[in-house]
């Protein structure tokens, strides 16, 4: 374990490694910029004698590698960008240590204020009931310490306002367990100079996306809101604070870092750190809870490993530590690329087989099995469908062909460029086998988009396949295009076809497009419908568990009942766990009686009115739903379409209600 000490050789009289005030400290000069420089010293100097302790290679070993800085040196973080990755990240981090301070800022004060209600503008499966906790604090409670029995699945009789009842009634008291109310240590705000310049350590996770414009336009990244806070951060932190890429750069943003850091503070030393994130949208929750790994790339200095360990210290309150990992800075920034390159050249790879399948009469999905139970290719990430989608792999792949060119490996490039190619090619073809198999022509036809999200369980809509897709159908003029997402605010859908693809494509305008907040009334009188996301609620196999909560999908640890805990202080993922089975198991949302009440709205709040809304919808675990297809198919026109863009159907039993499927991967009807 990480040493509970907060100080470098505090019987030295030394700073903490991160809390260097900026106003005069007695047991140093007065000189900002000479405490900057004795702090480094001191840094270099206690890290190197711990630096003994590595092994040759060159790259730290975490489990030899002893920081001198725990977490007790830490007390405010600051996470720059309150988006997918900020906000989620940020929330977990503050969760899990909830005796430091986490503050998000972002430019965006519209989203600032949805974190602080009830509609946080993300949509993350558990993600709200851990924001709870962390930004409202929750209360003191209590539970018996003993797995529930099948028979008490329904009471309450294991949390604690009826331990005294099965006191008396059993006549041996289990041990009970007491967890402490907590205060709020996540926070929200605007005030970004403000809240930089208290942080010890500042995450930056704002967006990195393809540039559009001048050099490297298309391909190049696009680092301008990283430069920016960057500057801020120069301009404003305190001496010693860590700065941390949490955002996908490229291979070597740290120097840019670094360098506007030596612009602006000349005489200070900071520590800049590489910490890419891994998450996947829809289990972004359970993805940080448990993740494959942390991976902390430093400068190979002492100073850097000093900086990696104490990032580290903040993780290892609930990542086990052999599963942080600590590289050099430029192996993690291009580890990251290279991740989400690889990722994606599977799908591509599949998909290009897919291609191959539905003209040979070879199944994608029996060739994907059989392929995947060798386990040096693995089952994983080899389902065929409409291409990746999402904000992140097509730009880092571009990231990746840039980072290629620039270096003058022209063959490189072009190899990762293809995978971007099968990706746009498996789309366009999806909507040439629609106009197709519908006599070449869609005047006159309403067709239905089920999914608008890139993917399921998440309200992220950047790079949808779906959008594209509605752009290639509206080229041969529908009358009707209906769309529906179960995890997405109609309104919110609406204005984002009308903004990127042109105000007059909406119904109101006098266009084709409709976004329904009921999937029965989008696909009443369709001639087709076209399946864009993997939805459970879209499937027609039968469901093992109906009527799961949301929280449920965790993970698979928190199926069980996870009493008796060990420990009469249980971790914050155990009482998570235990939280999320009893949630279950008594259809109670708060059968620990852990929340404090959710904040109010302001009278007339918009989201409150809105139909279908995400809070709505988790609340009602609606997506863990079914759709009834016989409903469904009885109300198409005929004959009765449907494309099923990511094979989630089972094709006999559509058939069976008079329905002609075409999947991708498989021979359709059309093909037969
Ligand atoms: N979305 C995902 O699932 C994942 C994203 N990433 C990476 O994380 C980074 C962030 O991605 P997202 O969270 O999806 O982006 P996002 O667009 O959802 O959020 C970024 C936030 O940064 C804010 N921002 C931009 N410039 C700012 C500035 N100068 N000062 C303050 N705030 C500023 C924006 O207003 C926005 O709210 C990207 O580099 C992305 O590649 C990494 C892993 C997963
Ligand atoms: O850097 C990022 O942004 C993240 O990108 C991906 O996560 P994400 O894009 O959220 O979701 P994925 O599950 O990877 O799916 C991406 C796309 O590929 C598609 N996909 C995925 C898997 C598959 O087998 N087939 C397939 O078509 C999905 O439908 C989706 O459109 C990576 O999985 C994360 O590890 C990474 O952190």
């Amino acid at each position: 374990m990480f040493p509970p000490s907060s100080t470098v050789d505090s019987e030295e009289g030394l700073l903490d490694v991160s809390t260097a005030p900026t106003t005069p400290d007695g047991s140093l000069t007065f000189s900002p910029v000479l405490q900057a420089l004795k702090l480094r010293d001191a840094l270099e100097e206690a890290s190197e004698r711990r630096h003994n302790t590595r092994n040759g290679s060159g790259a730290l070993d975490a489990t030899l590698y002893e920081p001198v800085v725990g977490i007790g040196g830490v007390k405010n973080i600051c996470c720059v960008g309150a988006g997918y990755v900020g906000g989620p990240t940020a929330a977990v981090m503050a969760f899990q240590n909830p005796h430091l301070n986490v503050t998000v800022v972002d430019r965006d004060p519209g989203r600032i204020a949805q974190w602080k209600t009830k509609h946080v503008p993300i949509y993350e499966p558990g993600l709200y009931e851990i924001l709870r906790i962390a930004r409202d604090g929750s209360r003191a409670s209590s539970f018996i310490n003993e797995p529930s029995r099948a028979d008490s699945l329904d009471s309450m009789s294991n949390v604690s306002s009826s331990s005294s009842e099965c006191e008396s009634q059993c006549g041996e008291h289990a041990d009970e367990i007491y967890i402490s109310g907590r205060v709020p240590n996540l926070f929200f705000s605007t005030d970004i100079s403000k809240t930089i310049s208290e942080a010890d350590i500042v995450l930056i996770a704002v967006n990195t996306p393809t540039k559009l414009r001048g050099l490297g336009a298309g391909r190049a990244t696009d680092v301008t809101a990283l430069e920016a806070v960057a500057r801020e951060v120069a301009i404003h932190a305190k001496p010693g604070a860590i700065v941390v890429e949490k955002s996908t750069v490229p291979c070597r943003t740290a120097d840019i870092i670094q360098d506007t850091l030596k612009i602006h503070r000349p005489n200070l030393a900071f520590e800049v750190l590489s910490n890419p994130e891994f998450l996947a949208a829809g289990t972004a929750i359970n993805d940080l809870l448990h993740p494959d790994r942390v991976l902390i790339g430093s400068s190979n200095t002492p100073a850097g490993h000093l900086a990696a360990a104490t990032l580290a210290s903040v993780y290892v309150s609930w990542v086990p530590r052999h599963k942080i990992i600590t590289t050099n800075i430029w192996s993690s920034e291009l580890s990251k690329l290279v991740a989400n390159s690889m990722l994606a050249q599977r799908i591509s790879s599949i998909n290009s087989i897919s291609a191959i399948c539905e003209k040979t009469g070879a199944d994608i999905d029996e060739v994907a099995k059989s392929i995947g139970l060798d386990p040096r290719i693995g089952n994983k990430f080899l389902r065929a469908g409409l291409g990746f989608g999402g904000s992140c792999f097509k730009k880092d792949i571009l990231s990746l062909v840039y980072l290629a060119e620039s270096l003058g490996l022209d063959e490189v490039a072009e190899y990762w460029q293809q995978v971007v190619t099968i990706n746009e090619f498996q789309r366009a073809r999806f909507v040439r086998r629609v106009v197709k198999c519908l006599n070449g022509t869609l005047v006159g036809k309403k067709l239905t988009i089920l999914g608008y999200a890139f993917k399921k369980d998440t309200n992220d809509t950047r790079e949808s396949p779906a959008l594209d897709s509605i752009k290639g159908l509206i080229e041969d003029a529908p009358s009707e295009i209906a769309v529906y997402d179960p995890c997405c605010i109609p309104s919110v859908v609406k204005q984002e076809i009308g903004r990127l693809l042109g105000k007059e494509v909406l119904k109101e305008n006098g266009g084709p497009v409709e976004v329904y907040a009921d999937a029965y009334r989008a696909c009443h009188k369709a001639h087709a419908i076209l399946i864009m996301t993997e939805c459970d609620e879209f499937k027609n196999t039968r469901i093992s568990s109906p009527n799961l909560h949301p929280t449920q999908k965790l993970s698979s640890r928190m199926k069980s009942d996870p009493r008796p805990f060990q420990r009469l202080e249980p971790t914050g993922s155990e009482i998570l766990a235990l939280h999320s089975y009893l949630t279950r198991t008594v259809s109670m949302a708060d059968a620990l009686q852990w929340f404090e009440e959710n904040p109010e709205c302001k009278p007339g709040c918009k989201a409150c009115a809105e139909e279908g809304n995400v809070g709505l919808v988790v609340d009602k675990g609606k997506e863990n739903e079914r759709l009834d297809w016989a409903r469904i198919a009885y109300h198409l026109q005929r004959p009765k379409w449907v494309f099923d863009g990511r094979n989630v159907l089972d094709i006999a039993e559509m058939e069976a209600l008079g329905v002609r499927v075409e999947g991708i991967g498989k021979v359709g009807f059309a093909g037969r």
